[in-house]
């Protein structure tokens, strides 16, 4: 039976917890979550995961995980996924535009080593990742990103203001340039270009546009990349979920997937 202690407690989590309910291999422990949402965390967990405490920090859990999840935000990552590599607990994460931050993608690798363990960072919304990463071994040319979401996936970022998101008619680009700003700029909402980018060519050479569309109700992320393995092409259609319209339904799957690997007698 693989423990498992969860970060955040919003869309992606309350997801996760629902599908791991029926799986036998994976026992939730605790869920982390800031002092304010505890009360919401616990009316959460009554109903999707009734054996796990709500705790704020994995040391008030006072036990050990096999494996730290983190599904809660950038932040997350120094507050709570750095220690626990430091001790040695296994950790796998999602929001990987949190490594545009190339102080943070420097101690998580320290932590890593210093506790003799692994943080695995997670394909989330996107999929090709084992396709770019091989590539990357043979050289890669380019690798270009656009990330297109409905107009209300939008709301509060730099795009909120600078354009009337309400208004538009037409898709509209609001973000063109390296990975590294667009993760920057739009924390929740460029975790794929900061994925794409570090298994490819790295933040500052992947080209990306952010586009907001007011006539899909889909996240469409599309790549092209080239390179000496060939060219590939790849189109995401993603469905946001209801809870959390920035955020695709198969990132939730990606955790599930993650946590299955290291649970199940077979991996795939
Ligand atoms: N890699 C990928 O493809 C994707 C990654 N993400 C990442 O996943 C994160 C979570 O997504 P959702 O569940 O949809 O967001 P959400 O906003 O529904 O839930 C996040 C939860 O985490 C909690 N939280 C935030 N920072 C925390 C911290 N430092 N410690 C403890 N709890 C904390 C919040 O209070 C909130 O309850 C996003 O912020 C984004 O960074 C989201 C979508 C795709
Ligand atoms: O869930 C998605 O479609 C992708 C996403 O939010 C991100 O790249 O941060």
């Amino acid at each position: 039976m693989l423990k498992v202690a969860m970060i955040g407690c919003g869309a992606i989590c309350t997801s996760v917890l629902e599908i791991l309910k029926n799986d036998a291999d994976i026992s939730v422990s605790c869920v982390i979550v800031g002092e304010a949402f505890r009360a919401a965390a616990q009316d959460t967990l009554a109903r999707v995961a009734p054996q796990a405490k709500v705790v704020t920090t994995l040391a008030e859990a006072g036990e050990r995980p096999d494996l730290l999840v983190e599904c809660a935000g950038h932040s997350a990552l120094a507050e709570h996924v750095i220690p626990a590599l430091q001790q040695g607990i296994p950790c796998v994460v999602v929001s990987i535009g949190a490594l545009s931050d190339t102080d943070i993608a420097a101690k998580l690798e320290a932590a890593a080593r210093e506790g003799k363990t692994q943080v695995q960072l997670l394909s989330g919304a996107i999929g090709g990742i084992d396709a770019l990463a091989a590539a990357r071994i043979g050289g890669l040319d380019s690798v270009v990103y656009t990330g297109r979401k409905p107009a209300n996936a939008w709301k509060d970022t730099p795009a909120d203001g600078a354009f009337d998101l309400d208004a538009l008619t037409e898709p509209t680009v609001i973000f063109e340039g390296s990975a590294g700003e667009a993760a920057r700029l739009y924390p929740k909402n460029a975790n794929v270009a900061a994925t794409l980018s570090l298994a490819g060519v790295g933040l500052d050479k992947t080209q990306v546009r952010l586009i907001a569309d007011p006539t899909s109700k889909e996240n469409v992320h599309h790549v092209q990349a080239s390179g000496a393995f060939g060219s590939f092409e790849l189109t995401m259609r993603g469905r946001p979920l209801a809870a959390n319209p920035k955020t695709s339904a198969l990132t939730v799957y990606s955790v599930v997937r993650a946590i299955g690997n290291l649970a199940h007698a077979v991996a795939i």
